[in-house]
């Protein structure tokens, strides 16, 4: 244990969250295998730490798990961020398998959303602080965070094309959207489709680590009269190559990554994030050493809940 926090506490200070089609990470040497419990149950699979050639460490988890077997409204969002903050983790480059619901936007082509609209059902867990009795609203207006994606921005040559802003629609699913839906969140100015940008951006927010996800297309969603609606074939035929790029841009990517999370003494690429809760409670702090759920929330706040 270290400084009141987790028995896993590693220092891992990078999380990788693949998605659909993206399993595992390549081209790094894996050298611990971890099952965390948190306080929330149990994250979709193990969290596996690789090492990079440079001696850094980074934290991957399949949100799906190993072999896709939770839908993306059963994952238990809170438990794979929880355990991510668990072993250290300040800064999370997630990845996702996206509709596109602009002709310009290519299957195969990545995006680095900037926003996201939420089409979730309220059927996801989605705040830690529910049931705690503490009264927290993380600031969400700005959803990912602009410095990780100008960073990953800066390696774009690694793949074929790669957007540097649009918006997401996060819908519950598990059935694809209508046609109507389609065009309803294109009338709306989204520029993608998905369904588990929410809650993850948000509780990663509430757990102040720095989140960033590459949306990466795979599909013209339901929207295009000419084309038949999607599927899950149509999905992981263009995830094959969708895959690889993931990983060439992740490659790419780590260097600069490492270089702010683990040597910058200023911290500027995580530091809007860290501590920003701090403003985020409606009571005072005297009241947190009473809530019924702060054994509960010292697991992500060490800080905010010590003993
Ligand atoms: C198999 S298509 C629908 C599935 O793909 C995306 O997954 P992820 O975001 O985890 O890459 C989408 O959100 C749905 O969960
Ligand atoms: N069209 C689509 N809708 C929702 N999630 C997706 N993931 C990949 N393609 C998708």
């Amino acid at each position: 244990m270290t400084g009141g926090h987790t028995g896993y506490f590693r220092d891992v200070r990078i999380g990788v969250i693949g998605g659909t089609g993206l399993y595992s990470l390549d081209g790094l040497d894996v050298v611990e295998t971890l099952a965390v419990e948190t306080p929330w149950g149990a994250p979709s699979g193990p969290i596996t730490i690789a090492e990079s050639g440079r001696g850094f460490r980074i934290a991957f988890l399949a949100r799906h798990g190993p072999a896709h077997h939770v839908l993306p409204s059963e994952v238990n969002y809170r438990a794979n961020i929880a355990a991510l903050k668990a072993v250290g983790v300040q800064a999370i480059l997630a990845f996702s398998a996206v509709g596109s619901l602009r002709e310009e936007i290519r299957p195969g082509d990545f995006v680095l959303v900037d926003q996201i609209i939420d089409r979730t059902k309220g059927v996801r867990a989605d705040s830690f602080f529910t049931g705690t009795g503490v009264t927290a609203h993380a600031s969400f207006g700005e959803p990912v965070s602009a410095a990780l994606r100008a960073l990953v921005a800066r390696h774009a040559a690694a793949v074929p094309a790669l957007r540097a802003g649009g918006t997401s629609v996060c819908m519950e699913g598990p059935a694809f959207s209508t046609r109507a839906e389609s065009n309803l969140y294109r009338s709306w100015g989204a520029d993608v489709i998905n369904m588990t940008n929410i809650p993850e951006a948000k509780l990663a927010r509430e757990a102040e680590i720095t989140y960033a996800v590459v949306c990466m297309a795979t599909d013209y969603d339901a929207w295009r009269e000419s084309a038949e609606p999607v599927t899950v074939a149509e999905v992981m035929k263009t995830m094959k190559v969708n895959a690889g790029n993931a990983k060439a841009l992740l490659l790419a990517a780590l260097p600069d990554l490492e270089r702010a999370v683990y040597c910058d003494e200023t911290a500027a690429l995580v530091q809007p994030e860290a501590g920003s809760m701090q403003y985020a409670f409606q009571q005072p702090p005297e009241h947190h050493a009473a809530a019924a759920g702060r054994d509960k929330l010292r697991f992500i706040f060490p800080a905010y809940f010590g003993a």
